[in-house]
This record gives structure tokens, sequence and C-alpha cells, in this order.
């Protein structure tokens, strides 16, 4: 289909509301869209127009996240399915789902990137994060959380909780982000819900509230009882295409199977009293009316106490079901409107600073080759509007952007104006990163500022501006890096645009430049996060790098403690610049400090130093924490104490770095130096009969073995390995197990290397081996 053929269908189709991103460059992967999701549409547009901004109280920003293959992009697509959005099913096995709309995605079968989609369900609008499960990606993740209202998070009920889950668990807990939690792959033979129950309680440390108890159990699965109104929701599916769109709700009865009857009946009892020892309304409610009939507690009351069980925290929903099977999603959907917070149900201290200002925080940047950068904002208050200055705090710098689009996936609907608590996408912010804060005007963040202050009292009278911005998502440093090269001097320029556009998009990706032998460095979270990259580069850029083989990235630290003083006399033209700076330092428990280095002054220093001194002395300082005596990698767990600083009148600034700097080299060559390496918590689920080969693979990797637990049939082996020795691990493994094993790692720590491991490094680093 030509491309104009194609904008002349998408407009009969949606009207002039239908945009795509980067409509010329995307003709496939359009035309298989409207293909397969949008053959009719009208009643979509309408409701979308008619409701571009919902009540508040309706919109709900949610998360999906979960371990690796727990069914996310799965349990999404039926979501989406359901609600109308699109019209057939994608399937992740087939490669055509709508989350995953990366290329690579489609083809490996996993979700890298989170797309924001948003569309409406039973009067309500969601907007929905697809987070990555991967931990290579785990910042998607954090990104995606600090700017939800809540979460599903998604299990694979065989399973239970596993480790990517609880990593992300953590991250919602720090967020403060209420959960749902959905038990998935009910259909599996070993899906158990007691073992996945407990597993929430033992490792997510959570209180799992259960609102339903399955009906039927592996391929018999056909539905749920839901516990709060005793009815049994069944799919009756015809064949294995069945949708599973409609299904049979009934109340229970005499008739129904004596077991099942009892098991919810002492269910529903469970939740009454645990639900009324978790929400004191709840617990009046039940004493002064129902104490002698928890029968007649209204399923309405009962949902209410849960409602407020989860946004406090206290409790967390737990449905199930079969997203492959086309069971059990249509609850979920109800659960996430039901129980889970209205943007205006979080605290958000800038709301009331901003008050109708608009305010909104820029969550995500993705480049469009056709429209350049196309900016996810969050808005926490007052309203967005296309074609308006917008004042960006982080970068004190004022630009316009052109158009406002709901996201979907993909697929952009172009909207008049957005208001508070929505997600919106806009394009044409060019300057925009994410984590910036974005406000109506310098004038409104000014009184945002004002009014933060007389909020605090006098205490704040400086750092007022940190008040008002809103605070980004700290990014990890990488521990993978490799040198990255075009395939000729002429594609140079090309690589630096396609790196610079990366970065943009994805923080935690690091790029510099060898300062000694001018190759470009790529520095990434991980195997595969630098393989992505490269093929990003090849398909969305057209070039075809060569990548260096992958290296660890160290750390340094010193082993003892050492005082000494060096003295800088240099003239420069006619200036003569003399410095002697007296200094010590001493090594940290880096159990405690973590990555951190400090630097102190003598009381009597402090007092002595003129303005500008200090400061060209903690540059000096820092400037040689980033490279450290042994191999030239960061230094972390040293404390640096500066006993005396004498400056000649005429000395620049720079010239005292420069001493300190050289001071510092010396001081931390004579304290010995000590390699640390990153280590790595490791978590492989095998089958029994190939755990003797993974552990004896492990012992090679320098591996230590934490624990072996039990999972119905299979093993699953915690142990902590150096990263340096987990290269290709993934095809190992497959090897040895014969492709019945999956492993999850995660960085621990940064561990002292042994003397012997660390003098190897050293030779071969040096090319003597
Ligand atoms: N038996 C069964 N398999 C399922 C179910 N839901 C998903 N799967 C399968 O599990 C695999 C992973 O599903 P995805 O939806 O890609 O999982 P994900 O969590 O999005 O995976 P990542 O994006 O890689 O993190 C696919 O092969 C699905 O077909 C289910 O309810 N039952």
């Amino acid at each position: 289909m030509s491309v104009r053929a194609l904008q002349t269908f998408s407009k009969m189709i949606w009207g002039r509301y239908l945009l795509t991103a980067g409509l010329q460059g995307c003709r496939c992967r359009l035309s298989c869209h409207l293909k397969r999701h949008y053959s009719v549409l009208p009643d979509d547009v309408k409701s979308l127009r008619a409701v571009v901004n919902p009540d508040i109280s309706k919109i709900r920003n949610i998360g999906i996240m979960a371990h690796i293959d727990a069914g996310k992009t799965t349990t999404t697509e039926r979501m989406l399915y359901y609600s109308g959005y699109t019209r057939a099913l994608g399937d992740v096995d087939d490669g055509d789902t709508v989350t995953d709309f990366m290329a690579q995605e489609r083809e490996r079968g996993i979700t890298i990137q989170s797309a924001a989609v948003t569309f409406d369900w039973k009067s309500h609008r969601i907007n929905l994060i697809d987070t990555p499960g991967h931990v290579d990606f785990t910042l998607e993740v954090e990104r995606a959380l600090r700017v939800l209202d809540g979460a599903v998070a998604v299990f694979d009920a065989s399973a239970g909780v596993e480790a990517q889950t609880l990593t992300v668990w953590r991250q919602a807990e720090k967020h403060h982000v209420p959960c749902v939690c959905f038990l998935n792959k009910m259909d599996k033979p070993a899906a158990n819900l007691s073992f996945s129950i407990e597993s929430i309680k033992q490792k997510l440390k959570a209180n799992p509230v259960l609102l339903q108890i399955p009906v039927g159990s592996g391929k018999n699965f056909t539905g749920v009882v839901d516990l709060l109104t005793n009815q049994k929701l069944i799919w009756k599916l015809k064949s294995m295409r069945d949708d599973g769109r409609a299904f049979e709700i009934k109340a229970l009865d005499q008739s129904d199977d004596p077991e099942l009857l009892q098991v919810v009946d002492e269910a529903r009892t469970a939740l009454i009293e645990q639900v009324a020892d978790l929400d004191d309304e709840f617990a009046e409610l039940l004493l002064t009316n129902f104490s002698d009939n928890f029968d007649a507690v209204p399923s309405i009351k009962l949902q209410e106490a849960i409602r407020r069980v989860t946004l406090a925290r206290k409790g967390v929903p737990v449905l199930c079901g079969s997203s492959l099977r086309n069971k059990g999603v249509q609850p979920l959907l109800d659960a996430i409107t039901a129980y889970l917070p209205a943007p205006n149900e979080r605290h958000h201290d800038l709301v009331r600073w901003y008050k109708d200002d608009l305010c909104a925080l820029a969550f995500k940047v993705l480049h469009d080759k056709q429209r350049g950068p196309l900016v996810f904002l969050r808005i926490y208050s007052g309203t967005l509007k296309p074609q308006t200055a917008i004042h960006n705090i982080n970068r004190n710098s004022t630009e316009r952007m052109s158009r406002l689009l709901v996201p979907f996936a993909d697929q952009h609907v172009e909207i008049p104006s957005m208001t508070a608590g929505n997600i919106a996408l806009t394009v044409g912010l060019k300057q925009t990163v994410t984590g910036d804060t974005i406000v109506s005007s310098k004038a409104s963040a000014a009184a945002a500022a004002r009014r933060a202050q007389n909020d605090s009292g006098a205490k704040k009278k400086r750092g007022e501006h940190a008040d008002i911005i809103l605070s980004g998502v700290e990014v990890p440093d990488p521990v993978f890096f490799c040198t990255i090269e075009p395939p000729s001097m002429a594609k140079q320029a090309d690589l630096e645009n396609a790196l610079n556009c990366l970065q943009r998009e994805d923080p935690s990706l690091k790029v510099r430049v060898d300062p000694d032998s001018g190759q470009t460095i790529l520095c990434g979270m991980g195997e595969l996060h630098i393989e992505i990259i490269h093929d990003r580069i090849r398909r969305e850029y057209g070039i075809e790098t060569h990548l260096g083989p992958l290296q660890v990235a160290y750390r340094e630290t010193i082993l003892n403690e050492v005082s000494t003083t060096d003295t800088l006399d240099r003239t420069v033209g006619e200036r003569r610049h003399v410095v002697t700076v007296e200094l010590a330092v001493r090594p940290m428990d880096i159990a405690s400090v973590g990555g951190s280095c400090e630097i102190t002054f003598t009381e009597k220093l402090e007092g002595q130093l003129l303005p500008g001194v200090k400061e060209a002395v903690e540059n000096g300082v820092h400037s040689s924490y980033l490279q450290g005596p042994l191999l030239g990698y960061p230094v972390q767990g040293i404390s640096t104490l500066i006993q005396g600083v004498t400056v000649e009148p005429g000395t620049s600034a720079a010239m005292v770095s420069a001493c300190v700097s050289r001071c510092m080299l010396k001081a931390l060559r004579l304290a010995g130096g000590q390699v640390l390496e990153p280590v790595m918590s490791l978590e492989v689920t095998v089958g029994e009969e190939h755990l003797s080969s993974v552990l004896g693979d492990l012992a090679q990797r320098r591996g230590t073995v934490r624990d072996i637990q039990s999972r119905h049939d299979n093993k699953v082996l915690l142990a902590t390995v150096p990263l340096a020795e987990m290269m290709g691990y993934s095809t190992v493994l497959r090897t040895v197990t014969s492709g019945n094993a999956t492993f999850s790692l995660e960085l621990d720590a940064y561990e002292a290397m042994n003397l012997q491991e660390q003098s190897t490094l050293l030779k071969r680093m040096a090319g003597l081996l």
C-alpha cells in the first residue's frame, strides 16, 4: 500500500484525529495494525472524542509489572481487546502484539520499552504502561512506577514470586504504589493457588487479600468464584479460537460441587475477617450489623473496605486467571477500576504548590525519525495545550510543543488539550529529556516556589527550587561496556547522532570517548541491553557498527591510610602559580558506604580558605576519584581529609585543582590499590536432573551457592557470581540443561577481588597474558 493510499485510508477511518507516529517510516507496521486491529473503529474514535479529558476520579494510571515471561504482554493484549480498542487478539508467540511494538520485541518475544497505552473500561480511562520484565531494563520499570498511581503484579501461578518480581515489588514499595496481584497461567498443570499466596506472603512480605477461588485446575480451569458476590464466572470456550469475551455469571447454589462450596465458604469468611482486621470502619460495620451473619455483608461495603485497605497498602487484592486461555481478564479490569487509586487520591505536594497551573513530569522520550523527540508527560496539575510555550525548570528553558497526542502503543490520537491526572505524548519538545519538570511559565515556577517556601516556614531560605521540581529516577551505573565503531569514518557523525538520540530515550545507556584511544565506548546494564542498542542502531539508523568485546566495569579502592604532600610551581606566560597541598586518604568500609567517597577539611582550614579555593580543591579531589591508580576505573570507599592548602597570590583555580589531583594520585598509589568487581545475585530455576550440571558449571565461574529451594518439580538455585564470569551464560545454561532452565541476574554489590584474580586481571589488562 502506498503512503498516500494509507493516509487516505487512515483519514477515512479515524477522521482528522488519527495520527501515526512516523507514518512514512512505519508503513508496513501500520498497515499490519490496520488490518489486524483497526478494521472498524468509529465507536472507539467517538468515545475518545467525547471523553478526551475524563473526570479525574475515573482515571487510573496503571503499570503492569512482573518477572520475565509471567504474561504481562499477553494480559495487556487481552485488556485492550476486551476494552474494544483492538479488534483481534495479539499473540506474543506469533509476534503481533500492540504493546511490544519495537521490531526486536516482536522477534524476541520480550518487552523492552515501556509502551504507554490508553483505553477505556466501564466509563473509566485507563492509562497503562507495559513494563519490561528483564533485569537489564529495570530502569524502565522504575521510571514508569514514578509516574503511576497503581500497579498490577502479574505472576506465573506455577512459579509464585520470582526474582524479578521481588525487585520490581521493592521498587513499587519505594514509590508507595498500591498494587493488585494477578495469578496468571492457572491453566498450567503445575499452577498452585496456595503456594502462590504463600510466596507473596513470604517473599514479598505482603498481605494478600484473596478475592477469587479458581474453578477447576490445569486444563480444566474454567473460571473463578468471586468471593465478594458469591458468583461463579465461567468461560465456556468452544474452541482454542474462542476469544473469551462472553462468560457466564451465575450465583453459587446447592447444585454446585460440595467441595467447591466449602472452599468458597471458608475463603469468604476468611476474607471478611481479614478485611475487618485491616480496616476499622469495616470492623465496626461488621460488629454492629453482621456479627452473626457474614453472608448478609453487602458486597459493595466489602469492596469499599478492600479499596481503603489497598490504597493504604495494608493489603493486596489477589485475582486469578489465564490470559492466554482468555479467562479472568475482565474481572481484573474491574479490580483495577475498583481498587486502584485515581490520580487525586495520591498525595503530591506539587499539586498544592502549582494549584491550577500546569505541572508535568517528562518520564520517557522516544525518538521518531519524522517527528523528532516524542516526550511522554504525566500531568500533575493544570492543563496542557499544544501550540503554547512551556517552561522546563531543570533546563531553565522555554520551548513550544506542536502537538498533543494520546499514546496508543505506536499509534497516536491527536487531542486539543489534556488535564491533570492524565498521561500525554507531546511532539516538538526538543530540549526536554527524561526526568525534567515542565510548567506553564517561569512565573508559575516562581509562584510555586514561594508557596512551597511559605509552607515549610522560615527554615527553607535556600534550595526552594528543589521542592518545585519533581524528583526524577536514579539512574544506576552501567556494569558492562564495549567499544563501538562505525563501518567507516564517513558514518561517524551519523553514529554520534544515533547515540545521542538513544541516550535521550534511555538514560541507563552511557556513551563516552576514551581519552587515550579516541574510541567511542558504549556502557550498559547488561549483555542484552548492549545487544539491543547495537540492533537498534542497525535497524533504526541503518548503521552497521562493530562492537568490541564486552568488558566489565570494575571499580577500585585503597587498602591503607596514607598522608602526603605536593607542591606545584609553574609559570604560564607572565604568571607564576604556586600551590602546596597536604592531604590524607583512608579506606572506608565498602559494605556500609556503597559506591560513595567523601571529602572533608580540617576545622582550621574550613575557616581559612579563600572563596573559590575550596571549590577548586574539591574539583581536584573529585577528578581523581574518576580514575583509580591501578586500571583507571572510578574509585569508591575512600575518605579524603584536606589538611593544608597554601596558595600564592595570582595562582589560578585550575592550578589548585591540578595540584590537588596530582597529590591525590600520589596518595592513592602509595595507599595500595584493590580492584572491586561487580558481583551478581543469580537465580536459576532448573529441573532436578540438570541441577548437578548447573552447579558444576557455577563452581568454575567462582560462584557461591546461597540456597537451593524446591519448587514443584524444579530446583531454584540462589547464588552470587562475579559478573566477569557470566559472559554468554544464557547459551551455556541452555546447553547444559537442554533448554530446561531459566535464570535472572541482578547486581548484588561491588566486592574486593582476591589477590590472585586481581594479579591475573592486571596482567591481562597490561597485555601480558
Ligand atoms: N499456559 C499459559 N501460558 C501463558 C499464559 N499467559 C502467557 N503465556 C505464555 O507465556 C509466555 C510469555 O508471555 P508474555 O505475555 O510475553 O510475557 P511477558 O511477561 O510480557 O514477558 P516479557 O515481556 O518478556 O517480560 C508466552 O509464551 C505466552 O504465550 C497463560 O495464561 N497460560
